[in-house]
């Protein structure tokens, strides 16, 4: 450090004193204040009757009483409320005392005599004479700090566009209240800084990434305009953190105006949820609702079950069935879907009868209630039609229920109620009748009107309705919508489909690729709105999900701003071409609000890895390397599992390698269990990730690839990758998936010949051992 930085620093030390003192300062009056309103609460409960004079004499005592009662309770209310937003403060003084501010940036603002300089950290805080000591780096001038060099730059400030002159920006590194480095940078975010924070990575959790957001990464964050975002961005670029930090960005700009509820993200697997769950409470944020698309489905189909990611991922299918599949993941099919149930309106609805007591004659019969759905003239939709059907059944119950009182089942059951059931019939327990008769019909009515809720609550329910035979009906007529041969299939094959569903069906099991369009077409004909209270949509890994499913996502949550995340190198899932998915669900979109934004470089990985890693994809993929070094990838080729194991073996007893989160990730789960038993049996302690529900734990595990989606690790060890198990181009995005999950080493294993997919990439790219 020259003289001229040392005096720099001291400044910049005692400025840092100067906060820190504050931020003590007012944690104690905070803590002061929540200490004394909570004794407060306190005594206020446990005297709150003292103060309530209770009076139910006549109604104008009573009335006083309700008013005294409703007085301690506002009182009561807003100590609590006084009591949780200092609480809150609170918290974010405590974030800030860790780490008051990372960067400070100076500018000069159009039109303004003055210069300025501002410090930019996780939270804000204002001294008393309203200073703001730190900005939120989410306040509209803090994205000048991401956005641009020095000289002009433009940000967003409540009033429009600003410009201001950004003359200097400045990094710290902050421990403990002392400054440990800082930066004067030219660059969007020094690469300097940005280093320091990818070297000292690892963890099994992820981390907030807001010291060093970059600017394209910005750009995601911020943009308030897209009705679509999709992002297009390399494995390890930032795109999964580049969200959460977007959704802390949402929570803070429309506060008061949006929850964490109001937001989804849909994932690509329970893991993952467990791997990111600590970024948004570290920003000092509530984690929005989470689920992966199956739990989605199955949440709302709880008659049948879903198949679900492992049954998807590992079952082989034939020609047909993926020709079968490619057709029902189409936007053709969820267009076929509409154009059928708007026929619906004038005939082809499936009814159940409706069972009460006697289950061979049915209470509503299937042709009762046709009839009554079709009587209602054709400006009915499906949904009043729904309703309206609805409201006669109900009125035909009603109807129903004196005639139902005479039927012998009711004495029956009064003459086999015990004395304490039959007491509970009644309305008051002095309750008085004229006659007995008159008692027995009271009691007759209020059996018959609690027996029939069962009917009343399967009409509520849509349980008239036969979705199963409906969609069955649907598939039927799909030959007339869809041209089938485009998709490689004869009349037959369809045939066969419905055959093999309607077998499924029967054991009550649906594939995701029906089960998608099984709920949208029980929508359309329920006429059910879609959850408009969501607001904001986020998918991670879209390449995994199907055009009918994002236009089926689209449809369910009609009034949500949506941010799509993929990369469509790293379809593992869908067994078609995924680079048609953007045109695809672009069209679902108005196109002057739908922006795209790619991220080149790979954070995650060191040089070394992405180097290699790029050369698994044939398109020669415009993907940058981040300048960080680290070992050549490793390629050990072994004669059997044996050699391989030992191989591993070596390597997990290296003392180096203990406090290393490592990987072993296989194709199959299968192998998975083989490599995890053999390791075992060779004394060595790994863990089997072999389900969603598993958590996370530090030291090597053992995975198979699509449940180590989305993650990284220190070290991944790539098991087997032969020719046997890595072939195809559909292969090559797996193997892309595994290999660049690795931030430091990779090393690959295999036994008898290498996979031709790795096989071709330039030795001077990797060592073999
Ligand atoms: N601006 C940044 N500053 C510091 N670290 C970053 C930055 N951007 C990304 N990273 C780090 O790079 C790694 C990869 O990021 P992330 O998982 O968000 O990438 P991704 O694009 O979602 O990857 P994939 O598609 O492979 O799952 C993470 O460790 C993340 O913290």
């Amino acid at each position: 450090m020259d003289k001229h930085e040392l005096v720099n620093q001291a400044a910049e030390q005692a400025r840092l004193d100067h906060v820190l003192a504050e931020i003590t300062q007012q944690k104690s009056k905070l803590s002061g204040d929540i200490a004394r309103v909570k004794s407060e609460e306190k005594h206020l409960n446990e005297h709150f009757y003292d103060d309530v004079r209770l009076n139910y004499g006549d109604a104008s005592a009573t009335m006083e009483t309700a008013l005294s009662i409703r007085q301690q309770q506002q009182l009561l209310q807003e100590r609590n409320n006084t009591w949780q937003h200092s609480t809150h403060e609170l918290a974010t003084l405590q974030r800030l005392e860790q780490k008051p501010y990372f960067a400070r940036v100076d500018f000069h603002e159009q039109g303004e005599p003055k210069a300025e300089t501002i410090y930019i950290g996780l939270g804000s805080l204002s001294d008393r004479d309203d200073n703001f000591l730190i900005y939120d780096w989410r306040a509209p001038i803090s994205s000048i700090y991401y956005d641009g060099k020095l000289g002009e730059v433009t940000y967003e400030s409540p009033d429009g566009p600003q410009k201001v002159d950004l003359t200097l920006k400045r990094q710290f590194i902050i421990e403990q209240g002392k400054i440990k480095a800082m930066f004067d940078t030219q660059e969007t975010i020094g690469d300097q800084m940005l280093l320091e924070v990818l070297n000292e990575k690892s963890s099994t959790q992820m981390k907030s990434i807001v010291t060093t957001i970059q600017r394209e990464q910005n750009k995601i964050i911020r943009d308030t305009k897209s009705d679509l975002l999709f992002v297009q961005g390399a494995a390890g670029s930032g795109k999964t953190s580049a969200i959460l930090q977007r959704i802390a960005y949402l929570l803070y700009r429309y506060r008061g105006n949006l929850t964490s509820d109001q937001v989804i993200m849909f994932s690509p697997n329970q893991l993952f949820n467990d791997y990111i769950e600590n970024v948004l409470p570290e920003l000092g944020e509530q984690n929005m609702v989470q689920m992966t698309y199956w739990q989605f489905l199955s949440r709302r189909i709880p008659g049948l079950s879903v198949q679900n990611l492992f049954q998807q991922f590992e079952e082989t299918q034939t020609n047909q069935q993926s020709n079968l599949e490619k057709l029902k993941n189409d936007v053709l099919f969820f267009r076929a879907t509409k154009r059928y149930a708007s026929h619906l309106e004038k005939a082809g609805v499936q009814f159940k009868d409706i069972f009460f007591k006697n289950q061979t004659e049915p209470y509503f019969s299937k042709e009762q209630i046709k009839e009554i759905y079709y009587s209602f003239n054709e400006n009915y939709h499906l949904r009043n039609r729904i309703e309206s059907t609805k409201e006669a059944l109900l009125k035909l119950l009603n109807q129903r229920v004196d005639a139902e009182t005479r039927k012998p089942w009711v004495q029956d059951l009064i003459e086999h109620m015990s004395a304490e059931e039959l007491r509970e019939l009644y309305d008051r327990p002095d309750q008085e009748f004229e006659s007995s008769a008159k008692e027995t019909g009271f009691l007759a009515r209020k059996i018959v009107l609690q027996q029939l809720k069962t009917v009343s609550r399967k009409i509520h329910h849509n349980q008239f309705l036969n979705i199963r035979g409906q969609y069955v009906h649907f598939l039927k007529r799909v030959p007339q919508l869809i041209e089938l041969s485009e998709f490689g299939l004869t009349e037959t094959d369809w045939a066969d489909s419905i055959e093999q569903l309607k077998n499924d069906f029967r054991q009550r099991q649906v594939k995701m690729a029906d089960a998608s369009a099984y709920l949208y077409l029980y929508d359309l004909v329920t006429g059910r709105r879609g959850e408009t209270s969501m607001r904001y949509v986020f998918i991670d890994e879209i390449q995994d999900y199907t055009p009918f499913q994002l236009a089926y996502l689209k449809y369910n949550f009609p009034r949500a701003k949506f941010t799509m995340l993929g990369d469509l190198n790293q379809a593992i899932l869908i067994k078609e071409d995924s680079s048609s998915l953007l045109s695809e669900i672009s069209g679902l979109f108005d196109e002057e609000k739908t922006k795209v934004v790619q991220l080149t470089t790979s954070y995650r990985s060191t040089a070394q890895v992405t180097n290699y890693t790029k050369e698994i994809l044939s398109s020669g993929q415009q993907i940058e390397a981040f300048d960080r070094v680290g070992p050549l990838p490793v390629v050990y080729g072994r004669k059997n599992v044996t050699e391989l194991i030992q191989v591993v073996a070596t390597m997990l007893q290296k003392p180096e390698n203990e406090k290393v989160a490592t990987a072993i990730i296989t194709k199959t789960l299968e192998e998975a269990q083989q490599v995890f038993e053999l390791l075992k049996a060779n004394g060595l302690k790994t863990t089997l990730i072999g389900s969603q529900n598993q958590r996370l734990v530090p030291g090597a595990i053992v995975v198979p690839a699509y449940l180590a989606k989305g993650l990284e690790f220190d070290a991944v060890i790539m098991w087997d990758a032969s020719s046997k198990n890595y072939q195809g181009d559909f292969e090559r995005q797996l193997v892309y998936t595994i290999a660049s999950r690795a931030m430091h080493t990779l090393t690959i294993l295999y036994q008898g010949e290498f996979s031709p997919l790795l096989a071709h990439i330039s030795p001077d790219l990797y060592e073999v051992r």
